[in-house]
C-alpha cells in the first residue's frame, strides 16, 4: 500500500477534488455521497489503493490537507526568518476556487500566496484563541525534554480570551513522526466541534500530546488547530499553528551543547577613516614575489586603476573565449573579482571594543580572543597580520592604526606581535576595533603565474594541439593493462610538450601509478637518476602529505624534500614526515631528486631562482580540485602530468561571479572538456593514450560500497580489483542490518545548531551515534573473523567544521573510554576536503543537516553534502571495508542524489528512509 505522507495524501486530495469536478459533483456538500463516490468509483481507478479518508467529512479533509500541505512547503521552501505565514483570515481555505485548468502546484502556490504574509497570525492568539503550554518557549515554540524510554505528557490549553464565541473544529500534525501520539478528552472534530465560549478559561487540557521514543534526539512535528467564527453573518475559518519538540540530551550532548547562544557577526559599519599605520614585529619576512596591491573593495577601482579596464570591457573579456593572447588578463580579472569577494566576506568578522591582554610567557605580544579562528573563520594564520586600533579613538578624525602580526593561534587564541609604541602605553584589557585581513601571498602567486604564461611560451601546456614526442611512443603498450600504459606513456613522454593526464574514479590508482611508479621509475638511483628532478604538487597539505608518505616507501628519505609553507602550523604534519621549516638554500634544493609541496608552496622555488627546466616532470595530483592558476604556479615548462577526476571535488571558490565566468574549471577539466587532444575519439569513443589515460580498475573498496557511486557518476564502468580479504573484513561483522553488505545508514533525528559567533552548524545527536559506532568498531577485537583494527584505520567525515571539532572533542576529551585508547589521536576525523584523495578501512560519516531552512544556504555558500553531489562522490568512495552513513533521512531523502536509487518510485523510497527511523538502522541498499 502506498504510504500515506502529506505530501501523497495533498496529491489523492487534489485528485479527487478534480475528479469531482469532472463527474460533475465538485459542489456536492453530501458526505455519504462523497463517501460512496471515494470508496466505489474513486479509490480503485489505477489498481492502487488511495488512502482511507472515510469517517471524516470529505471535503474539510481535503481542505486541510491543502492548506497542511502548503504551510509544510513553506516551512521548506523558506529560512525561518522569511517564511511568514499569513492564514488567509479573511479568505476561508474551502472558498479558493479550484478551478478545472489549473495544475495541483500552481493550486497550492496560489493558496501559498494567499497564506504567506503575516507569520504572526498562525502564532498569536486570534480571535482572542491562545493555544498554550507549560512547555511554551516562545514564538509558537514548545519545547521538552524528554529520556529514551520513558514517556513524556505534554498538555496543551485552548482557550477563548475574546468577546465571542469560536468554534474549534480540528487539530492535526503536519506530518507524522514515529513517537508522538494524541490524546483528546473532548474528542474534538468536525463532526464534533467544540463551542469556546468568550472568556471561559480552560480548566483540562483540551489535548494531550505523549512523546516516548528509544533514542536520543531532537524530535519536531507541527501542529496545526483549526477555528471557525462568524462575523455578519459570514462564517470564517482561521488557524493556529505551533511547533512542539521533544529533545532528549544525553550526558555526552549536553557536554557538547552550544556554550552560548549563536549570535553572528554584526558587520560593523565605519565612517571612511583616516589613520596612520604603526607597522607589528614579525617572526616571519614577508617575500614579495609579486608586486603588492592595496586592499580593494570596489570592482571598478581595480578595474580602472590596476587592470585600466573599464567595466565593459572587463565584460567583453569574461565573455571572450579564452586564448592564449587574452590568458593573463582574463584570469587576473577572474581573481580580482575572487578577491573582492573573499575582501567583502571577510568583513564579516570584524571586532569593536575587543579586548587583548598581554601573553603571560612573552610580555612583547598580545594576546586577542577571536572565537572561531579554530575553524578558520576567519582564517588567520601565523604570519597574517590584522588592524587594530583603540576604541576609544574611533571617534576622532584621524587615528591609528597598529598592524599586528600574528605569531601563533592557539584555539580561539591569537597572539600578535605589534610595534613597540603600542606596548609602551598598553594596559590589559584595553579595546580595540579590529579589522581582519588576509594573506594576498596565494593570489600575487597567481597572478604572477598567468601574467608570464605568455612570456615562458606554455601555449604548448595550456592550449595544446600537438606532441613532438610521436615517434617516441611505443604504440604496442595499447594492449598493456591502463596503469602500465600510463606509466609507460610518461616515461617516454609521449604526449611532450602537452601535458599529459591520469584520470579516473576514486581509488583506481591515480596517485600510485602517477606518483609513486612513475617516480620510483626515474629514482632508482646511479646515472639514470642524475637526470631526473620531480617536483610532485597538489592543491591541498594532506593530499600532498598523503604523496610523501607514500613515495617514502619506494624512495630514500635523502632524495625527497617535503617542502612546507612557513605558515602551517607544525602539529598538523603527520609524524613520518615532520620537516624543519628552514627551507634549504636553493644548490641544496637543487640536489633533492624529489620535491614534494603544495602547488602554491611551490611558488616559493619560483621566487627563490630555481632555474626554468631544472624539474624535468612536475606532477600534480588531485588536480581536479585546484584552480587552473594555481596549476601553472610551479610550471616551468616541462613535463606536466595531471591526475584527478573531474567529477570529484572541484576548485573551491567565493565568488559567484568568478564562478559563472569559469574560475571553478580546474585545467584538467578544461583540457578534458574542451581540448581535443583529451577527447573520445573513433567508432568506439576511445581516449588517446598518447595524452590520456582513464583507469577503471577500483583498487581500495567493497562492491556494495562503490555501487552506488559507480551508477550515479561513472556509468557503472568501474571495475573492481580490491584485495579480497580487506574488502571482506566487515562483512560478517555483528552490528550489519544485513549481514554481507558492509553499507550502514542510521537515521538520526537530530538538530542542526550553532554556537557563539561561529556560522558552522553542529548536531550532537549524530555525534553519540559516531561515537556508539566507533566504540562497537574498536571494541570488535578479533570477534567472528574481524581481526584488530587500529584508530588510524578508521576515518570520520563531516561537512562542517564545527561537527569536525566538537566529534573530536567528543572522542579525546568527553568520553572515558576512547580518550585515553591507545593511538586515538591518530584516527583522522576532518572535512571532505581534508579526505579526497584519503582512504581508511572504516568510514564513518555525519550528515549534520537536519533542518530544511538551512540547505539553499548550503547550497548558495557551497557547504554540506546536500545539493553537491561532488563531495557526495568523495565522501561515500573513501571507505576500503565499511561505510556507515548518519544522517536525517527525511531531510537527505529530499536531494536527488542521495535519494537516488532507481530501484524505488517515490513513495517507497520516502517510506524506506522513514522506516529507517522507525526501525533505528537501515542498510541503504539492502531492502530488495
Ligand atoms: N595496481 C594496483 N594493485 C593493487 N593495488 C593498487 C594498485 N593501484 C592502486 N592500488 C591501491 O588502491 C588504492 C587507491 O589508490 P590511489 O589512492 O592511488 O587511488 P586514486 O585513484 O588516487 O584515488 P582518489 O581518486 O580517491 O584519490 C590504494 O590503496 C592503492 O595502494
Amino acid at each position: 500500500m502506498a504510504p500515506t505522507t502529506v505530501r501523497h495524501n495533498l496529491a489523492v486530495g487534489t485528485e479527487f477534488i478534480e475528479y469531482l469536478e469532472q463527474i460533475g459533483k465538485a459542489t456536492s456538500i453530501h458526505r455519504d455521497e462523497l463517501k460512496e463516490i471515494y470508496n466505489e468509483q474513486f479509490r480503485y481507478r489505477w489498481d492502487t489503493r488511495h488512502p482511507g479518508v472515510l469517517g471524516r467529512p470529505l471535503r474539510a479533509r481535503i481542505s486541510l490537507l491543502v492548506f497542511s500541505a502548503c504551510v509544510s512547503e513553506m516551512e521548506t521552501a523558506t529560512p525561518i526568518s522569511h517564511a511568514f505565514y499569513t492564514l488567509a483570515s479573511t479568505v476561508p481555505i474551502q472558498s479558493i476556487p479550484i478551478t478545472a485548468g489549473m495544475g495541483k502546484r500552481r493550486r497550492a502556490q496560489a493558496i501559498v500566496q494567499q497564506l504567506k504574509r503575516d507569520r504572526s497570525k498562525v502564532v498569536a492568539s486570534a480571535e482572542g484563541i491562545e493555544v498554550s503550554s507549560d512547555h511554551d518557549v516562545s514564538d509558537g515554540r514548545i519545547k521538552f525534554e524528554f529520556l529514551p524510554g520513558k514517556a513524556c505528557n505534554i498538555s496543551l490549553f485552548v482557550q477563548n480570551k475574546g468577546s465571542k464565541t469560536v468554534t474549534f473544529s480540528l487539530y492535526e500534525p503536519l506530518r507524522k513522526i514515529h513517537g508522538f501520539t494524541f490524546q483528546d478528552p473532548q474528542g474534538v472534530s468536525r463532526s464534533h466541534p467544540l463551542l469556546l465560549h468568550e472568556g471561559k478559561r480552560a480548566l483540562e487540557p483540551n489535548t494531550v500530546v505523549n512523546f516516548s521514543s528509544n533514542f536520543y534526539g531532537y524530535y519536531p512535528i507541527t501542529v496545526v488547530f483549526e477555528f471557525s467564527s462568524s462575523s455578519s453573518g459570514i462564517e470564517e475559518t482561521f488557524y493556529l499553528v505551533r511547533w512542539i519538540a521533544g529533545i532528549g540530551r544525553s550526558q555526552l550532548a549536553k557536554e557538547l551543547a552550544p556554550k552560548a547562544p549563536y549570535r553572528p557577526y554584526q558587520e560593523v559599519t565605519r565612517k571612511p577613516l583616516t589613520f596612520t599605520l604603526e607597522d607589528g614585529v614579525t617572526k616571519v619576512l614577508p617575500i614579495d614575489v609579486y608586486p603588492n596591491r592595496p586592499s580593494y573593495t570596489v570592482l571598478a577601482h581595480i578595474m580602472t586603476l590596476n587592470m585600466r579596464l573599464s567595466v565593459p570591457l572587463c565584460r567583453e573579456l569574461l565573455n571572450a573565449t579564452l586564448t592564449m593572447e587574452n590568458y593573463g588578463e582574463r584570469f587576473q580579472l577572474l581573481l580580482h573579482l575572487e578577491e573582492i569577494q573573499m575582501e567583502v566576506d571577510i568583513r564579516k568578522y570584524d571586532m569593536k571594543n575587543a579586548p587583548m591582554v598581554r601573553d603571560g610567557r612573552k610580555k612583547n605580544l598580545l594576546v586577542l580572543n577571536v572565537p572561531g579562528v579554530a575553524e578558520h573563520r576567519p582564517s588567520v594564520l601565523r604570519g597574517d597580520h590584522l588592524l587594530a586600533s583603540l576604541s576609544e579613538e574611533s571617534k576622532f578624525e584621524v587615528f591609528t592604526q597598529y598592524k599586528g602580526y600574528v605569531h601563533a593561534v592557539e584555539l580561539e587564541k591569537v597572539k600578535l606581535g605589534f610595534s613597540q609604541k603600542l606596548l609602551n602605553k598598553f594596559v590589559d584589557n584595553m579595546k580595540f576595533d579590529v579589522t581582519f585581513t588576509f594573506n594576498r601571498l596565494p593570489l600575487r602567486l597567481q597572478h604572477r603565474a598567468v601574467t608570464s604564461a605568455r612570456e615562458l611560451n606554455l601555449r604548448d601546456v595550456l592550449m595544446p594541439s600537438i606532441s613532438y614526442s610521436q615517434d617516441l611512443y611505443d604504440k604496442n603498450l595499447e594492449k598493456n593493462p591502463e596503469q602500465v600504459k600510463a606509466v609507460n606513456a610518461i616515461v617516454s613522454g609521449s604526449s611532450r610538450p602537452a601535458p599529459y593526464l591520469v584520470f579516473g574514479p576514486p581509488g583506481t590508482g591515480k596517485t600510485v601509478t602517477i606518483v609513486e611508479k612513475v617516480v620510483a621509475f626515474f629514482c632508482p638511483g646511479g646515472e639514470m637518476a642524475a637526470r631526473f628532478h620531480i617536483l610532485a604538487c597538489a592543491p591541498s597539505n594532506s593530499a600532498s602529505d598523503l604523496l610523501c608518505e607514500r613515495l617514502l616507501k619506494h624512495i630514500d628519505t635523502r632524495e625527497i624534500y617535503r617542502m612546507n609553507a612557513r605558515s602551517r602550523d607544525p602539529k598538523t604534519i603527520p609524524a613520518v614526515i615532520r620537516e624543519c621549516y628552514m627551507y634549504p638554500y636553493k644548490e641544496e634544493l637543487m640536489c633533492f631528486r624529489v620535491i614534494i609541496t603544495t602547488l602554491l608552496t611551490a611558488g616559493r622555488l619560483v621566487s627563490g631562482g630555481i632555474p626554468a627546466g631544472h624539474f624535468t616532470h612536475i606532477f600534480i595530483d588531485e588536480a581536479g580540485h585546484a584552480v587552473e592558476s594555481e596549476c601553472i604556479v610551479p610550471n616551468t615548462g616541462t613535463q606536466l602530468v595531471l591526475a584527478g577526476d573531474p567529477k570529484q571535488l572541484g576548485p573551491i571558490l567565493r565568488s559567484p561571479v568568478a564562478i559563472k565566468h569559469g574560475l571553478n574549471v580546474s585545467l584538467l577539466e578544461r583540457l578534458m572538456t574542451q581540448n581535443s587532444l583529451y577527447q573520445k575519439t573513433g567508432e568506439h569513443g576511445t581516449y588517446n593514450s598518447q595524452f590520456v589515460t582513464k583507469l577503471l580498475r577500483n583498487y581500495r573498496s567493497h562492491p556494495d560500497i562503490l555501487n552506488i557511486p559507480n551508477g550515479l557518476f561513472y556509468e557503472d564502468e568501474l571495475q573492481v580489483f580490491a584485495d579480497e580479504i580487506i574488502r571482506n573484513s566487515y562483512c560478517s561483522w555483528e552490528h550489519l542490518p544485513k549481514p554481507g553488505f558492509p553499507v550502514i545508514f542510521k537515521g538520526v533525528m537530530g538538530q542542526d545548531e550553532r554556537e557563539e559567533n561561529s556560522p558552522s552548524f553542529f548536531n550532537v545527536a549524530e555525534i553519540e551515534e559516531v561515537v556508539t559506532y566507533l566504540k562497537k568498531i574498536l571494541q570488535t577485537q578479533g570477534k567472528k573473523g574481524i581481526s584488530q583494527i587500529s584508530p588510524k584505520e578508521i576515518g570520520i567525515i563531516t561537512p562542517y567544521r564545527k561537527q569536525v571539532e566538537k566529534i573530536r572533542k567528543a572522542i579525546r576529551t568527553f568520553d572515558k573510554e576512547l580518550k585515553d585508547m591507545k593511538d586515538i589521536q591518530e584516527l583522522k576525523i576532518g572535512s571532505v576536503e581534508e579526505f579526497q584523495g584519503q582512504e581508511r578501512k572504516v568510514i564513518i560519516v555525519s550528515t549534520v543537516r537536519s533542518c530544511q531552512d538551512y540547505v539553499k544556504m548550503d547550497e548558495d555558500f557551497n557547504l554540506g553534502f546536500l545539493n553537491n553531489p561532488k563531495r557526495f562522490n568523495v565522501t561515500v568512495t573513501r571507505a576500503k571495508a565499511l561505510l556507515i552513513l548518519v544522517g536525517n533521512p527525511l531531510i537527505l531523502s529530499k536531494d536527488p542524489t542521495w535519494a537516488r536509487n532507481p530501484k524505488y518510485d517515490k513513495y517507497d523510497r520516502v517510506l524506506h528512509f522513514e522506516e529507517s527511523l522507525l526501525l533505528g538502522n537501515l542498510n541503504i541498499a539492502g531492502k530488495k
